[in-house]
């Protein structure tokens, strides 16, 4: 599940004092001040301090112009150091170097994914009190119940638990991701096959990817019964969507009815699919890797995992709906960004179709060598492009107990930040005639490409023992819904509605949203 963070509350909050030029100068002479006044860095006088990013600087719009807020601190910071930044009243550490990413993603002791999570569940899903009590036994950083020993809780963590389920069902090469990927693709076939009954047909971009793609993944992932439960899933997600961030910050409740509103008749309508599922199949037999009531195996697995931990139905369901957001979420904005940069050039879908071709045919049935297809370099540099550029989240951690980093400590309590944006804007990916901040297809495959250099600093998918468990399939599902589509029509985008952009104030969200509709020109091949 893509996580959004405390973090991302405070830097937005932060970022709404947005300062004026007039104030960005000042900074600046602060700046320079506080510059002469840091120590410097001396590896043989450990611990070091994390130097400050000064909050003058940090209201730079962090999340609304990401981009900016990274040209300043290169420009002004100590490069390659974590920062210490104060923002919403509370001290981050910000983690920016590739070299610190891949330091800070291994620490696994002293700093806790869990207890985000937990927040999330509790905020945002708004789980009830005594089921978050259940869910949260064993969990990193949190003391064991009251009568029970740390060993005991450790025990009944249900983290370990998930992973192994996700290892087991959708790890590479797994049957699992097997059976799950090519069921999507049939489903997304299917489905665009009678979207365009006879030879050319115009259909709303966002109904496509919105509502198309989320139920050709949805009906993986949940089973074919859900949309005939909750036939409005796809509408009400993407109202539910637009005030995520808003449920982290301090938005009055009486903003965000429509929302809200989403988000309970969701969480009613998974609460129903539970009941019935349960009913027509209270056990998944243990050979089978799909049910058409349960979907993938996994979703059945953490519904049994759930009820035996004593969560209420409520709950479960719940937590099942913060898993539906969760795959979903990202995997909708980058896919959709992905065709957005190919159907804005035309020669780019020429060569794609061509290098397609040769692992998808779509007549007479649907047969993908999967293999082939997930090796494609074009399709594979402009995967990797589009998701560079499509997803801003923020690795985020709560520090459990003093850490070192590279000679700096980091104190307990606090959190530790690494936006991906930081990284996949670095200067490894600065091309004299293609920036960074700009799509190029073959960024990842040019001759002078220094490809391993590049994968060091690009982590849509974070990392650590919270490593995405569900990239594989992402991956996959995004391959295989842009190859089949562009091999069954010669496709066009019109952007009707003005330029397509990332939707504003999301940075740190995941995979960043596009802002607006378009129309998609689809004409058989
Ligand atoms: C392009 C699409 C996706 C992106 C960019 C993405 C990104 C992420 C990120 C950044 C994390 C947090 C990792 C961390 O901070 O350590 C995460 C966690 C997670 N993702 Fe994804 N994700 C995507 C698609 C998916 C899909 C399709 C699934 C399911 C099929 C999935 C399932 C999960 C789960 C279950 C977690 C939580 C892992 C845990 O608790 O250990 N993700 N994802």
């Amino acid at each position: 599940m893509e996580i959004l963070t405390q973090a991302t509350e405070w830097l937005n909050r932060d970022a709404s004092l947005a300062l004026s030029g007039a104030v960005i100068a000042l900074t600046l002479c602060t700046i320079v001040l506080y510059k002469s006044l840091t120590p410097q860095r001396d590896s043989s006088e450990p611990p070091l301090i994390p130097y400050t990013i000064p909050w003058l600087g940090s209201g730079i719009s962090f999340s609304r112009d990401f981009d900016n807020f990274m040209q300043w601190v290169r420009r002004v910071m100590p490069a390659d150091t974590p920062y210490t930044l104060y923002a919403g009243g509370r001290t981050i550490y910000l983690i920016t170097s590739p070299r610190l990413y891949a330091k800070m993603i291994r620490i696994s002791k002293t700093v806790s994914f869990d207890l985000l999570e937990l927040d999330i569940f509790k905020r945002v899903f708004e789980m009830p009190r005594e089921d978050l009590d259940a869910y949260s036994v064993g969990m990193h950083g949190m003391p064991p119940p009251t009568g029970m020993s740390q060993e005991q809780a450790d025990e009944l963590a249900l983290a370990p638990q998930f992973a192994r389920q996700y290892k087991d069902n959708w790890s590479n090469q797994s049957e699992g991701l097997s059976e799950l990927t090519q069921r999507f693709s049939e489903e997304w076939w299917k489905r665009l096959d009678t979207l365009v009954s006879t030879s050319e047909a115009t259909i709303s971009f966002r109904k496509v990817m919105e509502h198309h793609f989320f139920w050709s993944a949805t009906t993986v992932h949940f089973g074919t019964h859900f949309q005939d439960i909750v036939p409005d899933a796809g509408e009400l997600f993407w109202e539910f969507e637009e005030g995520f961030l808003k449920l982290f910050q301090d938005v009055p409740k009486w903003m965000l009815r429509p929302a809200l509103r989403a988000r309970e008749k969701l969480i009613d309508g998974v609460e129903r699919w539970l009941v019935q599922a349960s009913k027509h199949v209270p056990a998944m037999p243990e050979d089978k890797l799909w049910d058409e009531w349960w979907g993938g195996r996994v979703g059945w697995e953490r519904t049994r995992a759930l009820s035996a931990r004593g969560l209420s139905p409520r709950a479960n369901a719940v937590h099942q709906f913060g898993f539906l957001w969760g795959l979903n979420g990202n995997t909708l904005a980058v896919v959709s960004w992905t065709l957005i940069n190919i159907l804005r050039d035309p020669q780019l879908l020429a060569k794609l179709q061509k290098e397609v071709e040769t692992a998808i045919s779509v007549t007479p049935k649907l047969t993908i060598d999967w293999p082939a297809l997930m090796k494609l370099p074009l399709l594979t540099s402009v995967y990797q492009e589009s998701i560079r550029l499509a997803v801003s989240n923020m690795t985020t951690r709560v520090i459990t107990a003093d850490t070192e980093l590279d000679g700096y400590i980091l104190k307990k309590g606090r959190m530790m930040v690494a936006p991906s944006r930081s990284l996949h804007l670095s200067p490894v990916f600065e091309h004299p005639s293609h920036p960074a901040t700009e799509f190029w297809a073959e960024r990842f495959i040019a001759e002078d490409a220094d490809k391993p250099k590049m994968l060091n600093s690009w982590k849509p998918f974070a990392g650590g023992t919270t490593y995405c468990p569900g990239r594989f399939i992402a991956a996959a599902e995004i391959y295989s819904a842009i190859g089949i589509l562009i091999v069954m029509f010669d496709v066009k985008l019109e952007e009707s509605q003005g330029e397509i952009q990332h939707s504003p104030g999301r940075s740190g969200t995941g995979g960043v949203r596009p802002d607006r509709d378009g129309l998609l020109v689809l004409k058989r091949r």
